[in-house]
């Protein structure tokens, strides 16, 4: 998907929501675990409630991985089964030397057929540029993630500046708006002001409300442009709102949820 067609979706939705289907087995309702894949039974059905509002789906492949061969193969039929104009991630948080690069890009860009990435910059140039030489596909670099660890590296100051500004405006000039996103997270709402100050047009996946307490409005006020450019994701809000038994519904009032104070955000900004 382009930005462009990325752009549209949000304003016909009026939503930036990412749902995100990091489905952990343990967790699902009992009833599924008869299915051949209960897994993707689980996926397609909140699939099914929640894919008129949410703008892209994000699948941590840790929680298919963790199962080996079925579980790829749950990854798979999930990311087959969101509808055409839904923006895909495959949350992997991937790095290496170039040639291993090139590998994990055509994984998830070309195997698995993903619009897009995510990225652990730490290995430097040669680990980010094969993921951005596809068409239409996208890095979601590592910038300043959600997480108490982020103190260790990221918010450490190099010189006058803190480690992951420079870390995002350096990966900012290897590739463009339309091939790079960058990781911030919604813990970090004082940061992502200035964050959006030096990168004013690239789109942030903003992971941390819901589970992880990070505030929608705080990041919606200081981290919405033009085009939107924020793709706000809640994974256990969504997936695990409610009981067992109206699961896939209690899903949809939650992400219906999210969708609207993100309508009110966008009011006619976009
Ligand atoms: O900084 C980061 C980067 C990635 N994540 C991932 O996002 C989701 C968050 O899940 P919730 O259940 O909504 O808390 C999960 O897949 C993380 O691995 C992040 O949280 N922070």
């Amino acid at each position: 998907m382009n930005r462009q067609e990325l752009v549209n979706t949000i304003r016909e939705k009026k939503s930036y929501l990412c749902v995100g289907l990091d489905t952990d087995i343990s967790k699902i309702p009992k009833h599924l675990l008869s299915h051949a894949d209960p897994v993707f039974a689980f996926n397609k059905a909140i699939i099914d409630a929640t894919k008129d509002l949410c703008v892209a789906y994000k699948i941590n492949t840790a929680f298919y991985e963790s199962l080996g061969i079925r579980g790829w193969e749950t990854l798979q039929r999930t990311v087959e089964y969101i509808p055409k104009g839904i923006f895909t991630i495959a949350d992997a948080k991937r790095g290496d030397i170039g040639n291993t690069a090139t590998q994990y890009a055509k994984t998830f860009y070309e195997t698995y057929a993903f619009d897009s990435v995510t990225v652990a910059p730490y290995m430097g140039k040669d680990s980010v540029t094969p993921f951005l030489e596809f068409n239409q596909k996208w890095a979601i670099v590592l910038g300043l993630t959600s997480n108490e660890g982020s103190k260790d590296f990221q918010l450490q100051k190099v010189g006058n500046t803190y480690l992951y500004e420079k870390v995002m405006k350096t990966c900012a000039s290897w590739g463009t708006v339309e091939n790079m996103m960058f990781v911030v997270g919604a813990t970090q709402a004082d940061s992502i002001g200035h964050i959006r100050s030096f990168l004013p047009d690239h789109f942030f996946l903003v992971p941390g409300v819901g589970a992880q307490g990070g505030s929608l409005k705080d990041i919606s006020e200081k981290g919405l442009n033009k085009d939107g450019g924020l793709l706000v994701n809640a994974s256990r809000a969504v997936i695990y709102a409610g009981n067992d038994e109206n699961f896939a519904e209690d899903a949809r009032n939650s992400a219906m949820k999210y969708q609207a104070e993100m309508g009110m955000y966008l009011g006619n900004a976009i």
